[in-house]
């Protein structure tokens, strides 16, 4: 079938005008109706495991702003908790896992549980399939495993993925298997979001940059390509966005080695760069920096202005470099909106 919605065109490979908008994080902490819901549901991972009210923090910012993609509401460290590794958020911390740092520690996750535990997250993608405007698409995602091992073996956030790396290189068979187990749990994850309704998949690799080039190749290219053959081929015609965060010149790498539709640009890539070596191969989504939208004014709008007078002339698909803070002015979110929305190429 011929895709009709404009996220989806352009995926395809269209060039849209004005260009199909979505913000990463666009549900979140700078919404007071997400506030409010948030409250209502308890923790962040009972508001996640709850389909009705992981619906509604969805559809609030669809309401405010009129975006062309919904993104399920969920968290990528569902999937950790969902292989049975203790996963909790907390307030002001962020969040906090029993981490990973031995063979051992290993033999304890367990890919059998996984859909049970992921089950009120496929009825929310359900709900949200009949919920959505005609004309808005459903994004599905995932973390990409890097980024998920990165967590699980830190224990958490981390400012230099020391634990994670000396695993990888101190014991690069235990974190290869803790790769595989990953690999197949987020390709079956991906695929069963699809079947509830997900029109499009987005692969979160927020700490793709963080590697060197050898293992950015082992570890994001060739994960990345695995997760992308796999949905091409078990669910045809559905596309994929890539995310390798801070990849530099190795975004060019990253796009023709994984075959993603669509590949999200952070903030620090450069735009002409981005326009004449990227947008030949495949869609291209981003990247204004998501401060702008804090600082709001003159700065805003040009740098709204420069993304679109660059990337506007291609396949593109609006968005910025990484998700919205939560200190974001809702009124500069809706600037945005009417920006892009007046854009006339
Ligand atoms: C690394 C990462 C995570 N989660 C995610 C990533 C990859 C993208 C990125 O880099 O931002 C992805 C994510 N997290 C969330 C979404 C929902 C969809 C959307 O974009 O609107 C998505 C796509 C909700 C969320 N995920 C989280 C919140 C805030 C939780 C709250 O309400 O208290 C939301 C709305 C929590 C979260 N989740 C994660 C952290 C480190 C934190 C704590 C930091 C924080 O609080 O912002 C892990």
């Amino acid at each position: 079938m011929t895709a009709t919605k404009p996220f989806l065109r352009a995926l395809a490979g269209e060039t849209i005008t004005p260009p199909p908008f979505w913000l990463m994080r666009q549900a979140g902490r700078y919404l007071p109706e997400y506030r409010a819901t948030r409250t209502q549901a308890g923790s962040f991972l009972d508001l996640c495991y709850n389909p009705e009210l992981a619906v509604e923090v969805t559809l609030q910012p669809l309401r405010r702003y009129g975006f062309d993609a919904a993104i399920l509401f969920s968290d990528i460290l569902v999937v950790p908790d969902g292989l049975g590794q203790g996963v909790a958020f907390k307030e002001g911390e962020g969040p906090v896992l029993t981490p990973i740092r031995s063979a051992r520690d290993l033999d304890g996750l367990d890919i059998s549980g996984l859909h049970d535990r992921m089950a009120p997250v496929y009825a929310t993608v359900a709900g949200l399939s009949k919920a959505i405007p005609a004309t808005t698409a459903l994004i599905g995602f995932s973390g990409a495993p890097w980024t998920v091992a990165t967590y699980m073996i830190e224990g958490g956030g981390s400012k230099d993925f020391s634990q994670a790396k000396k695993l990888m290189w101190a014991e690069p068979e235990t974190f290869a298997r803790l790769m595989e187990l990953l690999i197949e749990a987020t390709g079956q994850y991906l695929i069963r979001q699809i079947d509830a309704g997900a029109e499009a998949i987005q692969i979160f690799d927020t700490w793709a940059g963080a590697l060197p080039e050898t293992e950015f190749r082992r570890w994001v290219i060739e994960p990345a390509r695995r997760l992308v053959e796999r949905i091409h081929s078990e669910r045809p015609g559905v596309p994929v966005i890539g995310f390798p965060r801070g990849a530099g010149i190795l975004y060019e790498a990253y796009v023709t080695e994984t075959k993603v539709d669509g590949v999200s640009l952070d903030s620090s890539v450069p735009l002409d760069w981005a326009a004449r070596v990227l947008q030949p191969k495949c869609t291209v989504q981003g990247n204004l920096d998501p401060i702008l939208l804090v600082a709001g004014g003159d700065a805003l709008d040009a740098g709204i202005d420069r993304v679109l007078n660059t990337l506007g002339k291609g396949p593109f698909i609006f968005n910025l470099g990484h998700g919205i803070i939560p200190p974001t002015p809702p009124e500069n979110v809706a600037r945005l909106a009417q920006r892009v929305k007046a854009f006339k190429g």
